[in-house]
C-alpha cells in the first residue's frame, strides 16, 4: 500500500451514520438511496491557504472545521438536512504533515458527527505551495419545501438568524496581532466566530417547515452582498434599518465606518438573511422563541415597480444606497 492509500485509509470513517448510503469510500464513486418525497441539495465551496485562511488566523481543527461549516451554510439556506460530504484536498510537499492533516480531518468528522453526516469520498493531491480544500456537501429538502432567493414581495420582513461582522472583526484582530490576540477575553467571540462558523440549520429547518413564503440567503461575503443577492434575485427593493442590525458590545464600541466595514462588508458570518410575508411574522418568531433561537427583524421589502436597490436607513431616517461590495475573488 503506498502513502496515499494509506492516508486515505486513516481517514476512511469505521462507521456511517446513514442508511441510506450503500457505497461509501473504498470504490470508484459513492452511491447513495434517494428517499422517497425528498429532494437531494448539493453546494460546493473551496477554502485556499493565505485566501481564506494562514497558519496565523486558524489551527488545524478551525481549517478543517470551516470548510466543512461553509458547505453546511449553504445547504441550510436552502433549508436542507445535512446527509453526507465529499473532500478535495490538495497537499503542499512542505509544511502540511501527517498530524497537521489528520487534526484537519477530525475538525471536519466533529462538525460532521454533529450533523449526522458521513464524508462518502473525495480526492486527494500534491500541489506546489498552498494548501487547498473543497468540499462538496450534500442535503435532503421535502419536496415544494426548498427556499429560494427569488422569493421576496413588497412589504415582507427582512431578518436575521444571529449577530453580523463578529467573523471580520476576530479576523482584524488575528491578522494585526496574530494567536496572541487570544489574551482579551473580549475578544473570544469575535476570534471563535472566524474560526469556528456555526451553520444555522435548525433555523432553515424551521423556516422550510414553517411552509410560509421565504427567501433565503446565508451571509458569506458580508450583508450588503448578500441583500443585493435577494434584491437581484426577486426584482425588490429593501431597507435596511442599521439599528436593529445585531452585532457585539465590543465591536459597537468603534467608529460607525469601521463598525460599517465589519458589519455590511466584512463576510463570513454564516448567519442567514431572509424574507417573510408581515403577516406571518409574528408567528415565525414565536416559532424560534420556542427553539430558543434568536431571529431578528432588520428591515423591509419596499414597492419599487421593478427597481432593485438596497438601502441603509440611519438612526438620523437618511437613506444611503448599499453597493454590492463584499469580497471579490476576481
Ligand atoms: N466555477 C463555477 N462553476 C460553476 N458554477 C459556479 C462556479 N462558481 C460558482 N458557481 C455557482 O454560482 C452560484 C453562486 O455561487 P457562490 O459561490 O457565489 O455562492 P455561495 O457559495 O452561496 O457564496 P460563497 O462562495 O461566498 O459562500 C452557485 O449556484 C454556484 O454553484
Ligand atoms: C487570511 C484571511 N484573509 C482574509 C479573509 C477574508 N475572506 C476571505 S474569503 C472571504 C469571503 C468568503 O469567501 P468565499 O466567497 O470564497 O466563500 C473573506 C471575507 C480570511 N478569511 N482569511
Ligand atoms: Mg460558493
Ligand atoms: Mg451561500
Ligand atoms: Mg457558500
Amino acid at each position: 500500500m503506498n502513502n496515499e492509500m494509506k492516508w486515505i485509509q486513516s481517514i476512511t470513517p469505521q462507521k456511517y451514520h446513514q442508511p441510506s448510503l450503500k457505497v461509501g469510500i473504498g470504490d470508484d464513486a459513492a452511491i447513495y438511496h434517494t428517499e422517497e418525497g425528498m429532494e437531494t441539495v448539493v453546494a460546493v465551496d473551496t477554502m485556499v491557504e493565505g485566501i481564506h485562511f494562514t497558519k496565523k488566523t486558524m489551527s488545524m481543527k478551525a481549517i478543517g472545521h470551516k470548510a466543512l461549516a461553509v458547505n453546511i451554510s449553504d445547504l441550510a439556506a436552502m433549508g436542507a438536512i445535512p446527509r453526507y460530504y465529499l473532500v478535495s484536498i490538495a497537499i503542499p510537499k512542505e509544511g502540511w504533515g501527517k498530524k497537521e492533516l489528520a487534526d484537519i480531518y477530525s475538525g471536519m468528522s466533529e462538525i460532521g458527527d454533529l450533523h449526522r453526516m458521513d464524508l462518502i469520498g473525495g480526492d486527494t493531491v500534491s500541489i506546489k505551495s498552498t494548501l487547498v480544500i473543497t468540499v462538496t456537501a450534500i442535503g435532503i429538502v421535502e419536496k415544494g419545501r426548498r427556499l429560494v432567493r427569488a422569493n421576496a414581495k413588497p412589504g415582507d420582513v427582512v431578518f436575521v438568524t444571529g449577530p453580523l461582522g463578529l467573523s471580520a472583526f476576530g479576523l482584524e484582530h488575528l491578522l494585526n496581532e496574530g494567536l496572541c490576540t487570544m489574551e482579551d477575553e473580549k475578544l473570544w467571540p469575535y476570534i471563535k466566530a472566524h474560526q469556528f462558523p456555526v451553520p444555522q440549520v435548525k433555523a432553515g429547518r424551521l423556516l422550510a417547515e414553517s411552509n410560509f413564503r421565504i427567501s433565503l440567503n446565508d451571509i458569506s461575503d458580508g450583508l450588503a452582498s448578500e441583500t443585493m443577492e435577494i434584491a437581484e434575485a426577486s426584482g425588490v427593493s429593501i431597507e435596511l434599518q442599521w439599528n436593529a442590525i445585531p452585532t457585539g458590545t465590543t465591536l459597537k464600541e468603534k467608529s460607525r465606518d469601521e463598525q460599517e466595514k465589519w458589519i455590511l462588508y466584512g463576510g463570513e458570518d454564516f448567519q442567514l438573511i431572509g424574507t417573510v410575508g408581515k403577516e406571518n411574522w409574528d408567528e415565525l418568531w414565536k416559532k424560534f422563541q420556542e427553539n430558543q433561537l434568536p431571529l431578528y427583524a432588520i428591515g423591509q421589502i419596499n414597492d419599487s415597480k421593478g427597481i432593485v436597490k438596497v438601502e441603509l436607513i440611519n438612526n438620523a431616517g437618511n437613506r444611503d444606497t448599499l453597493t454590492k461590495t463584499g469580497y471579490d475573488h476576481l
